[in-house]
C-alpha cells in the first residue's frame, strides 16, 4: 500500500487519493477452468480490494512491466471518461459491483471513474496488464461492504414465503439457482483435482438439505468428487427426485454417520447441509453424531446458508458448534453469519426481485458480471 498523487492533471477534486497497488505475487488463479484472476484477501489492508476479491480479468497478468501512471491515464482520457460518467452517481452499496465490472470491462478502457456517493473514485487499468486502482476515500469502500444487512429468524423466513406466494415461485426453482450458487462458490475457492476434491455433502431434511442435494450434483459437473451423507430423507417428489438425479450421476450415498477418522482421511472438503434458517436448537438425537463428527474433524466444512447446529440470530453456541472455513448465506446473510470468523464468505441464490429486496432493505451487493455468487467482506 502506498499513497500516491495521480499530479495536477487529475487533480480534479482536491482529493488526495490513496493508491492501492495489486501486485502479481498476490494474483493466484481461481482454477483450470477460469482464464481469471482472483486477488486474494492476503495482499490487502482493507475492504477495498475486498472488493476485488470476487472480481476477475480475463486476461493474464504481466510480472514485469511497471506501470506508468503518467502515459496511461493523461488528462484527455480523464476528462472524456469524467465527462461520460459524471451523471452516474452511484449508492454506496452497489460500490462492489461498479469496481468488479469496471475491473472486467477495464481491459476495454484504459481508465473508468467512477462517482460514488459524490465521491470520486478512480480506477486505472493499463494496457501492460497491471491494475491500479486509487480511491479518494478509502473508508467509503468500507462502508460499502458492510452495509449488507444481516437478516432475523423471521425476516429470512417471511421473504422466503414471500419469494413463493408473492412472488409465485417455485422451490425446485430457487432450489436449483441456491445450489448452483454455492457449488459454484465452492470451484472458486477449492480445487478439484487435490484431496479436496472428494467432497461430503451432508443433508438435512429440510430446504437446506435440498439446496446440498443440488450442491452435490453441480460439484460432480464441475469435476468434483462429491458423496453424500443424508441420514433423514424426506419423503416428497422434490427430494426424491434431487436424491434419483445424484444417484443417477454415480454421486455414493453414506449410509452411517461418518467418524471423525473418516472425514480427516477421505475428504477434502465436508459440506454442510444439515439446517439452514429454520433451524431451532437444540440438535435432535439422530443428528448428534454428525455434528460431534463435524465439530472435531480437520477437514475444512463449508456450510450452506447457516453453520447447522448455530442459532440462527445468536452464532455458534457457547459450548461445541462447528466451525466451517467457509460460509455461503443465501438470498442475504442472517445474524448469525456476523460471528462467521472462516475464511471465505460468500453470497449465493442471486434470485431476490428489487422489489422484495427494497421492501426488505437488504442493501444486497451487485454480484459482478453474470455471477451467480459473490464474495462478501467479513
Ligand atoms: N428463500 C430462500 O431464502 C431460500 C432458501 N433456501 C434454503 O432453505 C433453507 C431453509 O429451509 P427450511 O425452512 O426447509 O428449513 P431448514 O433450515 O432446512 O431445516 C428444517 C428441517 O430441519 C429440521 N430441524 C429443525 N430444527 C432441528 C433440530 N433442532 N434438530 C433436528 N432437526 C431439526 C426440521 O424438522 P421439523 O422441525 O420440521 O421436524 C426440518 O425438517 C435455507 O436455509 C436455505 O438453505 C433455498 O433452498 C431456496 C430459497
Ligand atoms: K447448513
Amino acid at each position: 500500500m502506498q499513497s500516491a498523487s495521480f499530479g495536477n492533471d487529475l487533480d480534479v477534486t482536491g482529493h488526495q487519493p490513496v493508491m492501492v497497488e495489486v501486485k502479481k505475487e498476490n494474483v493466484t488463479a481461481w482454477g483450470d477452468d477460469h482464464f481469471g484472476l482472483e486477488y486474494d484477501s492476503a495482499i490487502t489492508e482493507t475492504s477495498i480490494n475486498q472488493a476485488c476479491a470476487s472480481a476477475y480479468v480475463p486476461i493474464d497478468v504481466s510480472p514485469d512491466v511497471k506501470p506508468d501512471i503518467s502515459t496511461t491515464f493523461d488528462d484527455s482520457q480523464l476528462h472524456s471518461s469524467f465527462e461520460e460518467l459524471e451523471s452516474f452517481s452511484l449508492p454506496v452499496q452497489i460500490f462492489q459491483s461498479v469496481l468488479s465490472s469496471a475491473l472486467c470491462g477495464a481491459c476495454y478502457q484504459r481508465s473508468v471513474v467512477v462517482k460514488v456517493a459524490e465521491q470520486p473514485i478512480y480506477m486505472l487499468y493499463t494496457s501492460s496488464l497491471r491494475i491500479l486502482l486509487s480511491i479518494s476515500q478509502r473508508s467509503l469502500a468500507t462502508t460499502a461492504l458492510r452495509m449488507v444487512k444481516y437478516l432475523q429468524q423471521d425476516e429470512a423466513v417471511n421473504i422466503d414465503l414471500e419469494l413463493f406466494n408473492q412472488y409465485k415461485f417455485s422451490v425446485d426453482q430457487l432450489m436449483e439457482l441456491a445450489g448452483l450458487s454455492c457449488a459454484t462458490a465452492i470451484a472458486r475457492c477449492y480445487q478439484t483435482s487435490t484431496k479436496s476434491g472428494e467432497v461430503l455433502v451432508c443433508c438435512g431434511p429440510g430446504n437446506n438439505g435440498g439446496d446440498g442435494l443440488v450442491c452435490a450434483r453441480h460439484l460432480k459437473l464441475f469435476g468434483f468428487s462429491p458423496s453424500l451423507y443424508y441420514p433423514k430423507k424426506t419423503e416428497k417428489p422434490l427430494y426424491d427426485n434431487l436424491l434419483h438425479q445424484c444417484i443417477s450421476m454415480d454421486i455414493p450415498i453414506m449410509e452411517d454417520a461418518p467418524t471423525v477418522d473418516v472425514l480427516n482421511d477421505s475428504y477434502g472438503l465436508i459440506v454442510d447441509a444439515l439446517f439452514g434458517f429454520s433451524f431451532k436448537p437444540p440438535v435432535r438425537p439422530l443428528f448428534l453424531p454428525i455434528l460431534d463428527a463435524l465439530q472435531q474433524t480437520v477437514t475444512p466444512i463449508c456450510s450452506i446458508d447457516i453453520p447447522s447446529g448455530w442459532d440462527v440470530e445468536k452464532g455458534c453456541p457457547d459450548t461445541g458448534g462447528i466451525n466451517p472455513e467457509m460460509l455461503i448465506s443465501l438470498t442475504a446473510p442472517k445474524l448469525c453469519a456476523q460471528s462467521f470468523k472462516g475464511k471465505y464468505h460468500f453470497l449465493g441464490g442471486r434470485f431476490v426481485p428489487p422489489s422484495l429486496s427494497n421492501k426488505y432493505n437488504l442493501d444486497l451487493p451487485n454480484y459482478p458480471g453474470t455471477d451467480n455468487c459473490v464474495r462478501l467482506d467479513h
